[in-house]
Parts: structure tokens; sequence; C-alpha cells
């Protein structure tokens, strides 16, 4: 299925619990990708001896934007191609075709300048677990090469704003939750206050109080920080409730985008933004997460 950019929208009587719709189209592009590819080499067959590998296309002619300011949702499946898509935006991954610019800059030509732009979350953190919230971020000052006085007084209103006590900030982050330690995450990604947000799968994991301290942070470093954030996640409400924008990511291919409004238009009067997903990727999310 090729990408359908839906334009009409009609009245849907599905229960709207979506974002505002925001109007942005006269806001500057901030990032713009265009024929994304991305493969990775798997052995297909073949003997011990003599392996035989195939190109696999984790992104597959990816092509959309984002303006200044939007909040835009990459909803898909395990397996999709969401982290892949991340990866190489951020600078980690080369893409094999195509290209992304961020404010004009080309994330493989610009990639010193790039990094300054922008920061990104994932779902695998990796820390010295041993060392606490501040001596991990402390570190990671100095590798941005941050004034540490200024980077321990950022993360810590960071990691307020996020519901971490002060007194986690000294202990082995090896003893915190899953939800602290992507809070802990999440402020180090803000040290650099990057003005274009990846996050990958943000809140994959956390409990209830934990996800909704995330979401309202990403809502607040939108409407108060002018942030051009991107997210990844498998989860419905939360992408119905951030985004401006969404789109469906299957087998690496974008199959549709749009407002979530528009989304469940798609899939017919009444339908929700889950039977859209099913209906236009002929994948079911939740089967697909526990496989
Ligand atoms: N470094 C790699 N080497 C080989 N294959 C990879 C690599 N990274 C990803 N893939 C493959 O690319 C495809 C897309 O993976 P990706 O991690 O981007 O999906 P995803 O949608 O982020 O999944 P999840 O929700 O599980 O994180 C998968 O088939 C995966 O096995």
């Amino acid at each position: 299925m090729t990408l359908t950019a839906p334009t009409a929208v009609s009245p849907s009587s599905a229960r709207d619990t979506s974002a505002p719709h925001r109007d942005l189209s006269d806001r500057e592009v901030a990032l713009d990708i265009q024929h994304l590819v991305k493969a990775f080499r798997k052995k297909s067959g073949g003997t011990l001896l003599r392996p035989q590998f195939t190109d696999s296309r984790a992104v597959d002619d990816v092509s959309f934007h984002v303006r200044r300011g939007e909040i835009y949702g990459v909803l898909g499946p395990n397996g999709s191609g969401k982290s892949t898509l991340i990866r190489a935006m951020s600078t980690l991954l080369i893409p094999d075709a195509g290209s992304v610019s961020i404010f004009g800059l080309d994330v493989v030509q610009d990639e010193a300048q790039v990094r300054r732009l922008l920061n990104r979350v994932s779902v695998d953190a990796a820390f010295y677990k041993k060392l606490s919230p501040r001596e991990n971020l402390l570190y990671s000052a100095q590798l941005y090469g941050l004034d540490r006085h200024v980077a321990e007084q950022r993360a810590l209103i960071t990691l307020r704003r996020l519901g971490l006590k002060d007194k986690a900030f000294q202990e082995p982050l090896e003893e915190m939750s899953r939800g602290m330690q992507q809070k802990v995450a999440i402020a180090r990604a803000f040290l650099t206050s990057p003005i274009v947000v990846l996050l990958d799968e943000p809140t994959t994991g956390l409990d209830p109080k934990s996800r909704r301290d995330v979401q309202e942070f990403v809502l607040e470093l939108r409407d108060q920080h002018d942030a051009t954030i991107i997210l990844t996640t498998h989860d419905m409400p939360e992408a119905e409730r951030l985004c401006d924008r969404i789109a469906f990511i299957s087998g690496g291919k974008f199959v549709a985008e749009g407002t979530a409004e528009e989304l469940r238009t798609l899939a017919g009067p009444g339908k929700t933004l889950e039977d859209a997903f099913i209906e236009l990727t002929g994948e079911d999310l939740d089967h697909e997460e526990q496989s």
C-alpha cells in the first residue's frame, strides 16, 4: 500500500480523545525526510561455510516532513522500522538512499551541526548503572562540553518537572525503577537544550503515573520551549493525546499519515484509531507486541 495523504475530513462519530487540532501549515519545515531507505544484511540460507545473505529494508522509501513546534507520531508494531527511522534521523545510522534534513542541514553532510540541534531518547538508554543520576548526567555534560553547574541545575529542573524526588538524584541508577531511569534519560537529552527531540518509545514499560508525567512533559516542551518532537509509540491513546499528526508504519513503509481524526475517518464512520491501524496495515498492534 502506498502513502495515503488524507485531505478531506468528514465528521467522525468516533470518540475524539485526540489533541486539539492546531494549524501549523504556516510554520517553517523543521525536518524533511525524502525517500529514506535503510537496509540490513540478513542471513537468508545457504550452508555454514557458504551462507547466503539478502538485504532486508527496515525503512523502505519513507518521505514526510515535520513543521516547527509540531509533535509527529510514528505508530507501528515491533519490528516495523520505527527505531531504525529515528536512528537514521539522529545521525546514528547512515541512510542507504534518500535524505534527512533538519532545518536545512543534511544529517550526513552536516553531522556535527545537526547533533547540536537534536537529541534522542531511546527505550534502551545506556547508563553507568552503579552511578547516580547526578554522576551520569555530569559525565554526559562533560562530554557535551557543558558547564557542570549549569548542567546540574538544568538536569535538576527537568527531573523535578518529571516528578523525580531530589533524593533520587544521588542514588545508584541500578536501584531505580524503569520509569525513573527513563526520566533520567530524558533529563540527559535535555542537557543540550535540543530544538528537535526524537523520542523513541518514551513511555514503553512505564507505570501509568510515570507515563503521564512523561506525556505532560512532552506537551510542556512543545508549548513552552518551541521544541519539534518526533515520537514513536505502540500506544494508540498516547499517539492521540500528544500528536498533531500520526504516520502508520508497517514493514518499513509509511502506510498512511494524518491527524488522528483524519486517520479514523479513513477507516469509516465510528471507527477508532486502532480500527484504522488494523484496516490500513492489516496488522494488529497488540498481537505484534506480544509476539
Ligand atoms: N542493527 C541491525 N542489524 C540487523 N537488522 C536490524 C538491525 N536493527 C534493526 N534491524 C531489523 O530491522 C527491522 C526493523 O527494526 P526496528 O528496530 O527499526 O523496528 P521497531 O519498529 O523499532 O521495533 P521495536 O518496536 O521492537 O523497537 C527488524 O526486522 C529488525 O530485526
